[in-house]
């Protein structure tokens, strides 16, 4: 039996970090997806393949050893969302370092650890080969660790005991009453990758649209506005869990100025909300909802800077698109990864071609995504 499940990466519009201390954040997702699949293999094979291509590493352990080091939790729970718990990612961690994890790709162990923790809490220990692939970059802002932990969740879980999916149902669908499991587990497995996930990605890749996301609590937003952005990756790497943790240094070094930072973010991200439900009346109004909203990213980066999550090569960035009058932020953690810049209806194909062409000769890599699309999807087959 085979499963593959696909989930989008997002863009944050306003409100990333904030969001993590309670903030409002709006978010959407995007039409670029990190796909899983999974082969349950017969009894007789009796190991866990994982294959992770656009890393290029592969591991496989004896169904024996696993449960060695992780029988006495009593998986599998599959409709029980549960954190792992410091100790159990110390064996995850030996698990992962019998296989010799190369020194240069240290930073991507703990997406291994999530991976052990979701296939072991939900499918216990039965043999199979999973494969992910992705058409996000890795580590850029673009939630390809909740991408990556959704889509996860999502294919363990349509095999599991704890859903009951029709397997004859042809091409991609969707997870009904199932979608919130999906996302609970999901941020199980974002704790174990980002340390204090505020849940806005993984929310944002399990449902799709644009949402605002505030305390744990996602509201569905139907935008009213043609939303273009130009998305330029740094290609500067860096951590959301270390960026995330400096940003609380700072606030408890300074409570009181970052409190009011935060708080200005929040006023962003409701204003950024109220502007995109709002119907245009015509075109003049129209313009005059992309200049706020294009105000409210100046001041959006503005305070990302502030709080110290900007980067060398993001103020480059936002240099540039200003000299062409567009205004840009940083989207997700920051520290590097990727910068929005929006581009207003008025802004011709040939302006975009230019900007584009000068961000390329820094080498910085830009496209655009299809933004509101949608979330998670599953689709059977069937292997011999
Ligand atoms: N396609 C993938 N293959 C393997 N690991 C992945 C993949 N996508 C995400 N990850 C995991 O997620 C981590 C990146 O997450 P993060 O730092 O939050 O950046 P972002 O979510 O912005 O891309 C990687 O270090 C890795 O552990
Ligand atoms: C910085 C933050 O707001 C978003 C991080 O997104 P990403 O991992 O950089 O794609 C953290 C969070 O909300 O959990
Ligand atoms: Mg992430």
């Amino acid at each position: 039996m085979e499963v593959t499940a696909r989930a989008p990466g997002k863009i944050i519009l306003a409100g990333e970090h904030a969001v993590v201390h309670g903030c409002t954040a709006v978010a959407s997702s995007i039409d670029l997806y990190t796909s899983v699949s999974l082969r349950l293999r017969s009894e007789g094979e009796d190991t866990i393949k994982l294959q992770l291509n656009d890393i290029g590493l592969d591991f496989s352990w004896p169904v024996g050893r696993i449960k060695e080091v992780l029988s006495h939790l009593g998986s599998p729970f599959s409709s029980t969302p549960t954190s792992c718990s410091l100790e159990t990612v110390k064996s995850l961690a030996a698990l992962v370092d019998e296989k010799s994890f190369p020194d240069s790709k240290i930073g991507l162990a703990s997406g291994v650890y999530a991976f052990l923790w979701l296939y072991t809490s939900i499918l216990g220990f039965k043999p199979a080969t999973v494969v992910v692939s992705s058409e996000l970059p890795v580590g850029a802002g673009l939630g390809s660790s909740a991408a990556y932990c959704v889509a996860l969740s999502a294919a363990l879980l349509a095999l599991s005991d704890s859903v009951k999916l029709d397997v004859s149902q042809k091409g991609w669908f969707t997870f009904k009453a199932e979608a919130e499991l999906v996302n609970k587990w999901a941020f199980e497995g974002e704790k174990i990758i980002h340390g204090r996930p505020s849940g806005v990605d993984n929310s944002v890749s399990t449902f799709g649209n644009v949402i605002k996301f505030k305390s744990g609590v996602m509201t569905r937003i139907d935008s009213n506005m043609p939303l273009r952005m130009l998305i330029t990756n740094t290609k500067v790497g860096r951590d959301t869990k270390a960026l995330v943790a400096n940003v609380s240094a700072r606030k408890s070094r300074h409570p009181d100025a970052m409190s009011s930072m935060l708080n200005a973010i929040e006023a962003i991200s409701d204003e950024w909300s109220t502007i995109i439900q709002s119907h245009a009346a015509d075109d003049l109004c129209l313009s005059a909802n992309e200049a706020k909203l294009a105000e409210l990213m100046e001041m959006n980066q503005g305070l990302l800077f502030s709080i110290g999550v900007s980067h060398a090569s993001i103020e480059t960035i936002l240099q540039t698109t200003m000299e062409y009058k567009l205004a840009s932020k940083l989207t997700g953690a920051g520290g590097g990864g990727c910068v929005l810049t929006l581009l207003p209806t008025h802004v011709s194909g040939a302006v975009i071609d230019k900007l584009v062409e000068e961000l390329e000769s820094f080498g910085f890599q830009c496209f655009t995504a299809g933004i509101g699309g949608n979330g998670v999807q599953i689709s059977f087959g069937h292997s011999s």
